[in-house]
């Protein structure tokens, strides 16, 4: 291997896990979860939130850069009926965790390979219900791409609901925005999962919790304290759901500091609501999600 890459095994908080070293970039990834855990383009500002609270613990997820949460999204019960019942055929009475099984599950790393333009890791989740299987594709350059790919490995089909949940980290709360999602409607999951319609582009001044819907392909993190923005690019989900956790809610999280909610946001490239995806027998379902980093002076 030469000297401008490098894979190597560590582990941080007693995680397995693998640190990439290129030209362009340096990153993380958790054998836990099978999640990216950072991404840092050489000279600039991380790209992935780094929780500085995170303290793991056996059967906990990890609250830092992108979870992994499949083969649903966040309460099973308010997931559609069709999810549910696929839920139940695949898991059965044990489907209770939020957010599904991957992302506080072992992952096996299947391939790792150097590219002119990027590392690319390929894992695989470990104990997979029968029926299905999951794949992740990372690729490291001078930006993050990220395909999550769900293949249906029994006889019949299932729908499913799953999202990327990037936490990205934020000079400061009161000085981002996300634009993109103007006059997208979604659901308050804060207020009794009502509908409502984005005015403008999205702020921050309270808790949120917003499942939006119709989302387009890409949409732009805007900070003006950091003169940055971080585009997201995902041209196979329709949804995206948007958390701050604000000032209460942090304070009852594990693994998230009191102060915390003011350093990071998350935008979570999804598959939920109206989004869910059916797999048939022998097929499979890609979610990707691409990020790219640029200075507000030359966008
Ligand atoms: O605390 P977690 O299970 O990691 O979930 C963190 C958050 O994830 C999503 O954004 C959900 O919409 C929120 O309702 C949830 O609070």
């Amino acid at each position: 291997m030469s000297d401008l890459f490098s894979i190597n095994k560590t582990s941080f908080n007693g995680v397995a896990a693998l640190q990439i070293r290129r030209r362009e970039c340096t990153a993380l990834v958790s054998l836990l979860g099978g999640q990216v855990m950072s991404f840092q383009p050489t000279g600039e500002r991380p790209v992935l939130w780094h929780n500085p609270d995170l303290v793991w613990a056996p059967g906990e997820p990890l609250r830092q850069g992108i979870p992994v949460c499949w083969p649903w999204f966040g309460d099973l019960r308010k997931n559609p009926p069709a999810v549910q019942a696929s839920i139940a055929g695949l898991i059965g009475g044990q489907a209770t965790q939020a957010h599904g099984i991957a992302r506080s599950a072992n992952w096996v790393l299947q391939s790792a390979d150097e590219h002119d333009e990027f590392t690319e890791i390929c894992l695989v989740l470990e104990s997979a219900p029968d029926g299905i299987a999951l794949s992740a594709r990372y690729r490291f350059g001078t930006q993050l791409s990220c395909e999550l790919i769900t293949e249906n490995t029994g006889g019949t089909a299932f729908t499913l609901s799953m999202a990327l949940h990037s936490y990205f980290p934020v000079s400061d709360i009161d000085a981002v925005n996300i634009d993109g999602l103007d006059s997208c409607h979604y659901v308050d999951a804060l207020s009794n999962w009502s509908q409502h319609q984005q005015a403008g582009s999205v702020a921050f001044s309270e808790e949120t919790d917003r499942l939006y819907q119709d989302t387009p392909p890409e949409l732009t993190l805007v900070d003006r304290g950091w003169r940055r923005r971080i585009r997201l690019n995902a041209p196979g989900s329709r949804s995206t759901v948007v958390w701050n956790p604000w000032i209460d809610k942090s304070q009852r999280l594990s693994q998230f500091g009191p102060e915390s909610y003011r350093s990071m946001v998350c935008i979570e490239t999804a598959r939920v609501l109206d989004d869910v995806f059916t797999v048939a027998p022998g097929e499979q379902s890609s979610l990707q999600l691409t990020i790219t980093s640029t200075s507000s002076d030359d966008s």
